[in-house]
């Protein structure tokens, strides 16, 4: 039988805590939680933690979607107890028994149907968990890996760039850049301004001239003081200013890309949603780069789509984090050149899998570069000694 006759028989949603999807679900001592500028950094107790203001409150959810004759595919997301809720108590009705193949109809309905109280965040994750989870599923029913239900690759392997404390290391690793968290924004007034240079400078001081720098500052900055950091960064050849400003504000982001000084790329979109959501960034040419994340966007049904308007409009696609999410994507477009690889060591000095401990088979980067697994599906396996919880059933 092939694999458009095959339909789903159960849907089960898991929550799993402890890094892996819900990346900032990490210890204390780890450099992701070491005083990061963020849009609560104005209020006192809350500036030195994003765990403060609930940063890890949602933890990991997994979708497992089984076929007719006992496949499973498998994803994981951002969404914790209340996405496994909205599988199980809600969405799980437009995904039994229905033909594994209906990726559109399944996602068309799963997104009309959640509007009154959905269109982003939360809701946008779990229609993302269940439409990577379909992927792999159909993946592993064709035994295929995804990029080749994408069409297949355009280039051999990925290069990729470093998140974390340490571009210097990032360097000396092979990558081709590594992207710092901003520590201080508006609220450490000029004294905070100088030490986000002086880092900056200290970095670039490390890495030498050619080697990429930039700036993620989580949605912290105003229009203002992004604008004056940007000119100062530039003094550093700072290569790119991540998500200055909240996400809500597109006119904010198009002020900035005017006033950016010339050769540094704006970047945004890791907490944006849906082929609407980017229309508008990129309408109002508020980005050089968007940076989707395939687990919160929509999953990669909506990522097409995205993809094909930013190329349209110019635009690079360089998704947000995601691993194995991401890397069957990336692999597949032209207008993603490279990719991102958040290092989850504490102290950002070693590789680790980016979604580890949860996943097998992740793959991680050898000097700079990842080879996308071959294996079907998305390639990995959920690690069975991590423990899960199913909190509602149906
Ligand atoms: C480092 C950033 O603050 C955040 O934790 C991750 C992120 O935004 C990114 O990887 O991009
Ligand atoms: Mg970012």
């Amino acid at each position: 039988m092939s694999s458009h006759q095959r339909t789903i028989a159960h849907v089960r949603a898991y929550t799993v805590t402890g890094g892996g999807a819900d990346y900032h679900d990490q210890g204390s001592d780890h450099w992701i939680d070491d005083h990061i500028a963020t849009p609560m950094s104005g209020y006192p107790g809350y500036a030195d933690s994003r765990q403060s203001f609930g940063i890890n409150v949602l933890g990991t959810l997994m979708v497992e979607i089984e076929a007719d004759d006992g496949t499973v595919g498998f994803a994981v997301s951002t969404g914790g107890e209340l996405g496994a809720w909205i599988v199980e108590k809600h969405l799980v009705r437009f995904l039994e028994g229905a033909p594994v193949t209906d990726l559109e109809r399944i996602w068309d309905q799963m997104y009309r149907s959640t509007l009154f109280y959905g269109r982003r965040g939360i809701v946008l994750n779990t229609i993302s968990a269940i439409d990577l989870a379909l992927y792999d599923l159909l993946g592993r029913l064709r035994q295929e890996p995804v990029y080749a239900l994408l069409g297949g690759p355009v280039r051999e392997e990925l290069s990729m760039y470093a998140t974390g404390a340490r571009p210097d290391i990032a360097k000396e690793l092979g990558f081709l850049g590594g992207k710092m968290p901003l520590h201080h924004g508006p609220a450490d007034g000029e004294e905070g301004m100088e030490q986000n240079i002086a880092l900056l400078a200290d970095m670039r001081e490390r890495v030498g001239e050619d080697f990429w720098l930039m700036y993620d500052c989580w949605m912290s900055l105003d229009v203002d003081y992004a604008t004056r950091l940007a000119h100062r960064a530039h003094e550093h050849g700072l290569r790119w200013l991540e998500e200055a400003l909240i996400p809500d504000d597109y006119w904010g982001y198009r002020q900035l890309r005017k006033n950016a000084p010339s050769g540094m790329l704006i970047t945004t979109g890791e907490h944006e949603a849906t082929r609407w959501g980017f229309r508008q960034l990129l309408e109002m040419g508020a980005a050089d780069i968007i940076q989707p994340d395939v687990g919160w966007c929509g999953g990669i049904t909506e990522l097409l789509k995205i993809s094909a308007l930013a190329d349209a409009h110019g635009a690079m696609v360089v998704p947000h984090g995601s691993s194995v999410y991401s890397y069957h994507f990336v692999i597949t477009r032209t207008n993603s050149p490279f990719s991102e690889f958040l290092m989850m060591h504490p102290s950002a000095e070693e590789i680790v899998p980016m979604f580890s401990p949860m996943l097998l088979g992740e793959p991680v980067p050898a000097d700079g570069t990842i080879r996308v697994p071959d294996t079907p599906g998305f390639g990995v396996e959920f690690n069975p000694e991590i423990p899960r919880h199913r909190p509602h059933t149906h």
